[in-house]
């Protein structure tokens, strides 16, 4: 203080006491505040030292089940502070009105309800970010923190749940009931996960409701025959062992575009009961080592999706006849090659990701193409692609199932239903290999008609369509545009034919001309 005054002294007695009475305060205020915030770190560290503390990150499941049990505790009815999004909560595609106080006269309503043509949405509430939310549970309470795992990066969060009790079975019992609710409620879907070549991770995209098997209409035996073996591989993980075998197992489907590949390959996760995880070789960034990466982190029981594993290797994308898909030289050896779009992918690299120890085991690959004959060998031999099946255009066969999945029928003799009764319920569902989805009637009128009606039909439907010349997706796109006109629809199928190959002319002379003047222009 003496310092002080000596160094103050030039100024003039009234002022120097004035500076020296703020400066009192300032060390004053300060001491004060020191002591306040010490004794308030001390006693929360006194106080989390009663806590149990469990942590969940978002790229593990069990935050995902907790995040989806929390949206439904009513107590974030009486919360002070929460987020409320209409988007999907967690990775199960689930909304949620939990507390219902926002908008109760919505509770009641059809969830199907559409409003000037978009699905009404339901409201979620979620703890938010940064902020300590209780919650009672089971005679104890909770204290909840969600916060942001990559500030700097804007994604990632985090949970962490205290509790305090004498051990941890109290959080233990949390996470298991969170999983039980969880699995139920996503039981009806199927997760997909695409691969993020920028960070090496798998990026959750969604829950799509399951399609039934019976909505896909191939050769009789081959669902049938796929269902089969992937059930038997899933419960032969012993048999593998013994055999010192690894435990894999690969399906290449290929074919032509749109006879149904992926909706199979989305069907039969729906039947398994397993999550996708989708690959597209050829996306921008893709490398040996993000493979091995993304490879690694597959886990053991789900269905591993390779999509358009011909362009993998090509410097085009384009999935036309001309982009050169087959492996060249320099890829074909463990050399990498760097695409214009920046991918560095090797067939070995892809090759290694795929056998190497990182590789997960119980994952059934399937992998898809367009031109099977692209592929180096050493990617479709027994071992990594063990089943094959090929898909062709429609038969006559599937354009008569097809015909049969749109339109529904009554039983001879029932009486006709109001469109609003009119369900896929009603509909007999014993032809093998073509039962009906059971959803709904839609608003729109779609005549019921009886079943011997709707058979003769989709014979006619089938005799007008050429054998293994238009796909089934094109077929569907012709039904859908006549989904409330059946026998119209087969009056008309003749002439939709012959306008179908008219414009199928047309696109290839096009294509033609234009292969031509690059050809020229390239020789100029
Ligand atoms: N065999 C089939 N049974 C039922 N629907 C089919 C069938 N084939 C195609 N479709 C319908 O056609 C559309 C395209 O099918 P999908 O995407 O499964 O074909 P894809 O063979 O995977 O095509 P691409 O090779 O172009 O990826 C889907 O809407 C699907 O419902």
């Amino acid at each position: 203080m003496d310092a002080l005054k000596s160094m103050l002294s030039p100024l003039g007695v009234g002022s120097a006491n004035a500076i020296q009475d703020t400066l009192k305060l300032v060390v004053i205020g300060g001491t004060v505040e020191t002591a306040r915030r010490a004794s308030a770190g001390a006693w929360h560290t006194f106080l989390d030292s009663f806590f149990l503390t469990a942590h969940f990150s978002q790229e593990d499941y069990p935050y995902d089940w907790l995040m989806h049990w929390l949206s439904k505790q009513p107590a974030w009815g009486r919360s002070r502070e929460f987020e409320i999004t209409t988007r999907t909560v967690g990775r199960n595609g689930l909304t949620q009105s939990t507390t219902g106080d926002l908008d109760e006269e919505d509770e009641d309503e059809d969830e199907d309800a559409l409003v000037h043509g978009r699905r009404k949405r339901k409201v979620a509430f979620m703890p938010s970010i940064d902020t300590t939310h209780t919650i009672y549970y089971r005679g104890h309470w909770l204290r909840i923190t969600r916060t942001k795992r990559y500030p700097d990066y804007g994604h990632g969060s985090a949970l962490k749940i205290s509790v305090i009790a004498r051990n941890n079975d109290i959080l233990k019992k949390l996470v298991l009931e969170a999983k039980r609710e969880y699995e139920k409620d996503a039981e009806h879907r199927v997760h997909i996960f695409m691969a993020d070549t920028t960070y090496g991770c798998w990026r959750w995209n969604g829950a799509r409701q399951k399609r039934p098997m019976s909505s896909i209409v191939l050769q009789p035996g081959v669902k049938d025959m796929l269902l089969a073996d992937c059930k038997d591989f899933l419960c032969s993980e012993d048999w593998y062992a013994e055999r010192g075998i690894p435990f894999r197992r690969g399906y290449l489907l290929h074919g032509v575009p749109g006879s149904g590949k992926t909706s199979l390959i989305h069907s039969l996760a729906g039947e398994l009961g397993l999550d996708i995880y989708v690959v597209s070789l050829s996306s921008k960034g893709m490398s040996d080592n993000t493979l091995t990466t993304l490879m690694g982190h597959v886990p053991s029981r789900c269905i591993l999706l390779l999509e358009d594993l011909d362009a993998a290797f090509t410097r085009s994308v384009s999935r036309d006849a001309s982009s050169t898909g087959a492996p060249t030289t320099s890829n074909t050896n463990s050399t990498t090659t760097e695409t214009n779009d920046g991918s560095t992918l090797s067939l070995s690299g892809l090759l290694n990701s795929l056998d190497g120890v990182a590789a997960a085991e119980g994952r059934l690959l399937f992998a898809t193409t367009n031109h099977i004959e692209r592929l180096d060998p050493a990617l479709s031999r027994p071992g990594r692609m063990d089943v094959w099946v090929n898909f062709t255009h429609a038969t006559k066969w599937q354009a008569e199932g097809i015909f049969k999945c749109f339109f529904p029928s009554k039983p001879i003799g029932a009486t006709t239903a109001s469109p609003s009764e009119e369900s896929s319920e009603d509909v007999d569902t014993s032809q093998k290999n073509l039962p009906l989805p059971k959803r709904k009637a839609p608003s729109h009128t779609i005549p019921v008609l009886d079943e011997t009606e709707i058979s003769e039909l989709a014979k006619r439907f089938a005799d007008s369509i050429p054998e293994n010349e238009l796909s089934v997706a094109a077929l569907q796109g012709y039904l859908l545009k006549n989904k409330v006109r059946p026998r119209e629809c087969v009056d008309e199928v003749a002439q939709w034919v012959i306008e179908e190959r008219e414009t199928r002319e047309k696109l290839k002379k096009e294509k033609a001309e234009v292969r031509i003047v690059r050809y020229l222009r390239d020789l100029c």
